[in-house]
């Protein structure tokens, strides 16, 4: 059934495993029983997954981005709660279930992409209106679009958007997929600038490089090769990347951008994950969301990699510990 699915505490309760004497995020975050209640919890930051691989499949990607949102939900539960991250920061939404069609011709799927988008955006601006900050757990990159759309409506401005990503995904508007998020949200207005941060030359066509370059100001990257060359880190390149972002803005990290990370497109070149999780512990900017995609725990051709849970639980813990600072110990200047 195409529908959000919201969590209650009884539900997610089995997924913590309890030790005496210690606390566990899981048994701090907080819960509702309806997207009416949404502004009564006093928790800033809403967790919601959306597991689904229709995305990538409608574009002849490998399936298995349905697998990463439990067990990262599962690693996330059972960090410790402590004064850095007590877990009452966040409230625990649940998940948009999506049937899967059994046909799966292109067609077919890329029509479910857009029951998708119009099941995402609602919730987004829904959330976003009760100024709340959604941290998504896909899925394919096709639900940047749905993201994207809600806030809009919710903020009633176009959004900024950065993208941390080996690949562009400004693919045509050949039908929704999870290569084409951006094209739809700049054609429907729901985006401004849109930058990206690490996209790898050996991915880009030659038409998507005319295009970058000549036509569109509004349209900005920092190749991931060039990172290679700069004699800056990659945190003072990110800093700089990101510094006039206008306001209001949101954050795009599709796990391909990692090296080794299980995804899709995953990639042995790519970002470290300490790397990443420097941007986002040292974040200052007002991000209005958070996106992590095209993770899995399996594909779809049989890799496996429990460590993608691991992976997608501290950079959500990341995200959360730099705009909610809590008693954090500093090292000396
Ligand atoms: N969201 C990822 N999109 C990439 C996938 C590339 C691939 O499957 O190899 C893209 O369309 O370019």
């Amino acid at each position: 059934m195409d529908r959000l699915k919201i969590y209650s505490r009884g539900e997610v309760f089995p997924l913590i495993n309890q030790r005496t004497g210690e606390v566990k995020l899981g048994e701090k975050v907080q819960f509702i029983s309806s997207l009416a209640n949404l502004d009564q919890s006093p928790a800033k930051f809403v967790l919601l997954g959306i597991p689904e691989d229709i995305g990538v499949r409608a574009n002849l990607g490998t399936g298995g981005t349905q697998t990463a949102w439990l067990p990262a939900l599962k690693a996330l539960l059972n960090m410790q709660s402590n004064s850095f991250f007590s877990g009452e920061e966040v409230l625990l939404l649940g998940h948009i279930d999506v049937s899967v069609p059994t046909d799966n011709s292109l067609t077919v799927l890329r029509n479910k992409v857009t029951v998708i988008d119009g099941l995402v955006y609602p919730i987004i601006e829904k959330i976003i209106k009760a100024r709340k900050i959604p941290i998504v757990i896909g899925g394919g990159h096709n639900n940047a679009l749905g993201i994207i759309w809600g806030a809009s409506l919710a903020l009633n401005s176009k959004m900024n958007v950065v993208n941390i990503d080996a690949h562009a995904d400004l693919r045509t508007a050949e039908g929704r997929h999870s290569g084409n998020a951006f094209t739809y949200a700049l054609q429907n207005g729901f985006l401004a600038e849109y930058r990206i941060f690490g996209l790898q030359q050996n991915y880009v066509s030659a038409d998507l490089l005319k295009y970058v370059n000549n036509n569109n100001a509004n349209i900005k990257v920092l190749y991931y090769e060039a990172l290679l060359k700069s004699e800056r880190s990659i945190r003072k390149n990110w800093e700089a990347f990101v510094r006039d972002l206008p306001n209001p803005c949101g954050l795009e990290l599709d796990l391909d951008s990692i090296a080794n990370v299980l995804s899709s497109a995953g990639s042995p070149s790519g970002f470290n994950l300490s790397d990443i999780r420097s941007i986002l512990l040292s974040n200052d900017k007002k991000f209005h969301y958070l996106h992590i995609c095209e993770g899995a725990a399996e594909l779809a051709d049989g890799r496996q990699d429990p460590a993608t849970a691991k992976t997608i639980a501290i950079l959500v813990s990341d995200f959360i510990k730099a705009l909610h600072p809590h008693t954090s110990q500093q090292p000396e200047a």
